[in-house]
């Protein structure tokens, strides 16, 4: 009688354990561990194929006849397991973490006008000083004139001045030129019924794979799910390169086994495995392309229609090179024409001191920008706030 007692006593525990299990991933909600899923996430989706061949026609239908993919795409994330081998920093007060970095090359900016600024005497030598110093670390002839009038009516007015004094106008000052109003929210959620896409754009070696990777880390750290489309398939080792970051993170990266493959046709795909496997973010790669070349600009073009056949892009990022100062205003300005950019990715702010450069781009183009690279580190990218790159600059 007791043994069976016992028994039941055993069966109704064993019962309850596996109850509160259950309980426990339903009100997680996520169907499996992030970056480990391999195909769709509900049970009664369709499972996920390995795709050699071109696009299905029910998948590219839609698609213009001139813009039908043509190249065939591996989707990596079908039947992979990735395991995760990396832990991302989080994302809270990276900037703050990093401004050494970005103290250490731009010196001659915040630091030298504090200098300028603290003399006893402000005479039009050192205005002109000053002038020249903002013009050298590329803030642009417009918010230059316009922040040394600012300056010269606050010394004006304000007449004797303490080293806080002049730092904390200086600083306020600066910040109204950053503009702390921009939205410059980079953490994008899932629609309800699709991925968020976004498309990372730039010309040649700024950047663009090394901040997918970084970014993908960012969200990850978010607990976003994200699938990656290679679709910079002109330069061979890109793909792999963008593949290498994700897999560190868990993250799947959907790629052709093509050398040269039609980039629309590996950004589609990557969008429609973003689709059926209900991720969060899906990422488009693409290759870097100077923006005087008329056909790559306007295959640029095409990409992106190619995607809409299948979802919205929700976000251009538009990857500059700070080290290239204003050349990175003329090649935002044909970006922004062809893609409409609706972000700006600063890279290499830690190899310069033209941390003014963040002012011009955003006067000239009227978009924000979202994160600065500064580093080559994994997590050396950092989202962008107007204050804490003031107080880098200045402190
Ligand atoms: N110092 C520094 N280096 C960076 C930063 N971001 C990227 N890089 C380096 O820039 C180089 C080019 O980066 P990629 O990501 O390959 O550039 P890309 O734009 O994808 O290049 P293409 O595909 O050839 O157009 C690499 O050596 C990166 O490590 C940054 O913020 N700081």
């Amino acid at each position: 009688m007791s043994e069976q007692l016992t028994l039941i006593i055993v069966l109704v525990a064993v019962v309850a354990v596996i109850g509160i299990g259950a309980a426990f991933f339903l009100v997680r909600g996520r169907k499996a561990p992030k970056g480990t899923y391999t195909g769709p996430r509900d049970a009664n989706d369709p499972a996920p194929t390995l795709t050699t061949d071109a696009p299905s026609t029910e998948a590219s239908g839609p698609v213009a006849t001139t813009e039908t993919p043509e190249t065939g795409v591996v989707d990596e994330s079908a039947g992979t397991v990735l395991v995760p081998t990396d832990v991302p920093d989080p994302v809270q007060g990276r900037l703050a973490r990093l401004r050494a970095r970005l103290a250490k090359s731009n010196n001659a900016l915040g630091k030298g006008l504090l200098a300028l600024l603290s003399q006893d005497k402000i005479d039009e030598d050192v205005w002109d000083e000053i002038e020249e110093t903002l013009l050298l670390a590329d803030l642009g002839t417009e918010p230059t004139l316009e922040l040394v009038d600012a300056l010269r009516e606050r010394v004006k007015i304000e007449g004797s001045r303490d080293p806080k004094q002049v730092h904390d106008m200086l600083r306020e000052e600066l910040i109204k030129l950053v503009d702390p109003t921009m939205d410059r929210n980079f953490i994008p959620t899932r629609h309800a019924d699709r991925p968020n896409v976004i498309m990372v754009v730039g010309v040649n070696g700024v950047g663009k794979t090394t901040t997918i990777g970084k970014l993908a880390r960012v969200l990850v750290a978010e607990d976003k799910d994200v699938i990656l489309g290679a679709a910079d398939t002109f330069r061979a080792a890109a793909a792999e390169q963008l593949a290498t970051w994700g897999d560190r993170v868990g993250v799947p990266t959907v790629k052709s086994d093509i050398d040269g493959a039609d980039p629309a046709s590996v950004a589609f795909e990557a969008v429609t495995a973003g689709i059926d496997q209900e991720v969060d973010i899906v990422m488009i790669d693409t290759a870097g392309r100077l923006q005087n070349k008329v056909g790559l600009m306007d295959e640029l073009g095409k990409i992106k229609r190619v995607i809409e056949k299948k979802a919205t892009v929700d976000e251009v990022l538009l990857v500059l090179d700070a080290t290239t100062g204003q050349n990175g205003l003329n090649q935002a300005k044909v970006f922004s024409e062809v893609v409409n950019v609706t972000g700006i990715v600063l890279t290499k702010l830690d190899g310069t001191a033209k941390g003014g450069i963040v002012v011009a781009i955003q006067r000239q183009l009227g978009v924000p920008v979202k994160l600065i690279g500064l580093g080559e580190g994994p997590d050396d990218l950092a989202p962008f706030d107007a204050e804490a790159f003031v107080d880098a600059l200045l402190d």
